[in-house]
């Protein structure tokens, strides 16, 4: 099994259940993903949707190298496209959405936590915008969701050191809404959510209404696919192709 959807009190959580590949997304965790988002959209009694990894090391480590990496051209293209339009239905999904960052989010991983309304951490995880120093950029709409989300500078900063940063660092430039104790993580991240959860389905579903006006422009779509194209050429370079070179000899 590589992902699962619990339901606890009005919260659908969807696990991404890989922690021996720090939980990278393959087509199988993105075919989950799918179900996943369709089921709770329509299921009457989810009020929040929820996304956490497996484990206590990771989040997600972004997309899975062995089985991405080997990718060129129009697979790569068509991978990179499907996985931004899961990304463009989380961003735009119909109630309110929070990513548990648990443990260490990487590449991909941080795109994926960047579609979600909320952003709880982990005390003591790792984040990184990594891509640009594997000779690529967000592949999954990551940098035009940041761009509209955090301050225009602290968007291109957290793109173009491309390195992994600390809870702390990437709450003060307003990523993550809270960082949660390690001990009390569970407990706290419930009662964290328990207010929208308490919120009636048709209050939740107007403000994610209003709030999803912003991103169904097709100035914003637009951006957001010219993103992933831009990537998409990136991916055949040599620069990418050397960046992998070690990890993809190792697997
Ligand atoms: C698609 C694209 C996009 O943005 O659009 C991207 O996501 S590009 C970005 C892709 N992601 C990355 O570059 C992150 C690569 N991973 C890492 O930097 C690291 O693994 C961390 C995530 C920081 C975790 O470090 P830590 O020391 O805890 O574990 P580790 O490195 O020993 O990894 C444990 C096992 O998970 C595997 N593993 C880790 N990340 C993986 C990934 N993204 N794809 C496939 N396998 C992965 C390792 O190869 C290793 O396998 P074995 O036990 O078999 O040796």
């Amino acid at each position: 099994m590589e992902a699962m959807l619990e339901h606890h009190d009005g919260i659908a959580l969807f696990t991404i259940c890989r922690p021996e590949k720090r939980n990278a997304i393959n087509f199988a965790v993105m075919e989950a993903l799918e179900e996943a988002m369709e089921q709770a959209a329509a299921d009457r009694q989810v009020k929040v949707f929820a996304i956490t990894g497996a484990g206590s090391e990771a989040f997600c480590s972004g997309g899975d190298l062995s089985e991405f990496g080997h990718l060129r051209g129009t697979e790569a293209r068509q991978m990179l496209m499907r996985m931004g339009e899961l990304l463009y239905r989380l961003l735009t999904f119909p109630k309110p959405t929070v990513a548990l960052v648990n443990g260490t989010a990487m590449g991909g991983g941080c795109e994926l936590a960047t579609a979600c309304d909320f952003r709880f951490a982990k005390e003591g995880s790792r984040i990184g915008f990594v891509q640009g120093r594997l000779g690529i950029t967000t592949g999954w709409g990551g940098a035009s969701m940041l761009f509209a989300k955090l301050p225009y500078g602290r968007a291109l900063d957290l793109l173009l050191r491309a390195e992994p940063m600390t809870a702390e660092a990437m709450e003060a430039c307003g990523w993550i809404d809270a960082i949660l104790s390690a001990e009390r993580w569970h407990e706290q991240w419930r009662e964290r959510l328990a207010p929208y959860a308490a919120r009636s389905l048709s209050v939740l579903q107007a403000y994610k209404a209003a709030a999803g006006e912003k991103w169904r422009t097709t100035w914003f779509r637009e951006q957001f696919f010219a993103e992933i194209a831009r990537c998409a050429e990136l991916w055949g370079s040599d620069e990418h192709e050397q960046a992998l070179r070690p990890f993809l000899r190792k697997n």
